[in-house]
């Protein structure tokens, strides 16, 4: 069969900068996926040409054995890391206009999600705070019923509480058959959430694998390692 996504030897510049350098990953349905890495170190990169918005130079990328196109898409739910609403919008606005784009929203979820969140239908998109703006980011990505899930910095904004009630929305939104891919650079507070971690430096790959498993090898939590990791170099 088929693997959900499956990337090999991804390779994208940026004029005469590296931002990937043969990332090779192969993710299986029904895993929550961390993409650990510093600032610049390609996880949006990496993130975009699998939502099919960004061309590499070479590699390949396939979702369900689809290239990033059309039927990709409608396979594939992502969240940017910065928001992508206009500014007179108000959140029922954002939702409506999800709505018409994806065959695949799931309206109950969203009215589910709205309340859980405390988000407000009326509320305008301009004058809610960062966090907020987070919220409902998560919120619409989440509503589609998608086969995978592309997280870029979801919890980025908010306070430590909010984060963890993010976190339990992620776990409790997602469709349990279906992947998710969470970049982040704020790994101590996310990790307990991870079935995998990709770890990325400098546009390569440099662990990949059970997050269970990693800790258990190294004896450490997956923030340590990074941090041994990235002050290594
Ligand atoms: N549009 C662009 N033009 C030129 N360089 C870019 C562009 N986008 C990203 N880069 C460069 O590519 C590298 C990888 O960037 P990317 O945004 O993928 O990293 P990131 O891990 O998501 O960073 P952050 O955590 O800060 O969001 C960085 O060196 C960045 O400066």
């Amino acid at each position: 069969m088929e693997p959900l996504l499956k990337v090999e030897a991804l390779h994208k510049r940026y004029g005469n900068k590296t931002a990937l350098r043969e990332v090779s990953l192969q993710i299986e349905p029904g895993r929550i996926v961390g993409l650990v890495g510093s600032n610049g170190s390609g996880k949006s990169t990496l993130m975009r040409i699998v939502a099919g918005l960004l061309m590499p130079e070479s590699g390949s990328v396939r979702i369900r054995g689809h290239r990033p196109g059309t039927r990709s898409k409608s396979l594939v739910s992502f969240m940017p890391d910065h928001p992508s609403f206009e500014s007179w919008m108000t959140v029922a606005d954002a939702l409506k206009f999800q709505q018409d784009f994806f065959a695949d929203f799931d309206t109950d979820k969203s009215e589910r999600m709205l309340e859980f969140m405390r988000l407000s239908r009326s509320d305008k998109i301009a004058s809610l705070s960062k966090g907020m703006q987070e919220r409902l980011q998560l919120t619409l990505a989440l509503s589609r019923r998608a086969a995978l899930y592309l997280l870029d910095e979801p919890i980025g904004g908010v306070d430590p509480v909010a984060r963890d009630h993010i976190l339990d929305a992620l776990i409790e939104f997602y469709e349990e058959d279906s992947s998710v891919i969470v970049s982040t650079h704020l790994i101590a507070d996310i990790e307990r959430i991870f079935d995998e971690v990709l770890m990325i430096r400098g546009g390569s790959l440099i662990l990949q694998g059970d997050a269970e498993q990693i800790r258990l090898t190294s004896g450490k939590s997956i923030d340590q390692l990074f941090k041994e990791m990235y002050a290594e170099c």
